[in-house]
């Protein structure tokens, strides 16, 4: 099944256009890759996939419902993990990931499982408000992972992350069908999405690390 239909996808900030003439299919189980410069255009294609931002030009085709018509049908369905942690500071890891728990209609036990596989369960009942900055993207990631999304939208999903929580973290967030952005060039998906100043640089099933350099060259 196709889990990603883009067709000429563009949008624009009054003026200014963020991302142009996008066309591309992700297979379910595959992982696109999005690259570029700062300012390239990739959160804003991460935010029309989520459903956040309604698409200017083109169309979005997500787990088979057609953006931003049918927003509400994949809300549920995908895991969003952007720059903000989206994770009330004043309520503990817990209760952030039972809150979101009580949405999806995830059992209870599943909080505790997932605190435990981001390595939180030590600091589970302490408010987000005291975590570090590696400590807040485990428990963004574990918010992201637990409802069991059929599609994760990643933006730099080990940002700030030590060796030891990044080896912990990369099996929760990989096997699925997923888009990453990464600034990594050794970071292999299926599809690599390469975009510069909102434009396609590249998009190709056979990227190499030379073409990812030379975004930001
Ligand atoms: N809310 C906004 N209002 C106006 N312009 C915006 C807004 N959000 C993004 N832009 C513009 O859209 C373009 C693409 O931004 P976007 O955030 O998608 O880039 P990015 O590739 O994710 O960058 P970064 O690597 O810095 O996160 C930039 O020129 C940016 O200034």
């Amino acid at each position: 099944m196709r889990a990603i239909e883009l067709a000429d996808l563009g949008r624009a900030y009054g003026e200014r256009v963020a991302l142009a003439g996008v066309t591309l299919t992700v297979q379910e189980g595959e992982t696109l890759a999005v690259f570029g410069a700062n300012g390239a255009g990739k959160t804003t294609l991460l935010r029309i996939l989520a459903t956040l931002l309604r698409p200017h030009h083109g169309s979005a085709k997500v787990l088979g419902h057609e953006l931003p018509r049918e927003g509400w049908a994949v809300r549920g369905k995908i895991g969003f993990l952007g720059h903000d942690p989206l994770l009330y500071r004043d309520l503990t890891a817990r209760e952030n990931l039972q809150f979101h728990a009580r949405l999806h209609g995830v059992r209870f036990e599943r909080v505790d499982a997932v605190l435990d596989a981001v390595g939180m369960s030590a600091r589970a009942d302490d408010p987000v408000h005291t975590f570090s900055r590696g400590m807040l993207q485990r428990t963004a990631v574990a918010r992201a992972v637990l409802h069991e999304p059929q599609l994760l939208l990643l933006d730099e999903p080990l940002a700030g992350l030590d060796p030891g929580a990044a080896a912990l973290i990369d099996p929760l967030i990989g096997g699925g069908t997923r888009v990453v952005i990464s600034h990594d060039p050794t970071f292999r998906g299926d599809l690599a999405l390469g975009l510069r100043g909102g434009k396609v640089a590249f998009c190709e099933r056979g990227a190499t690390v030379d073409d990812v350099r030379a975004l930001y060259a």
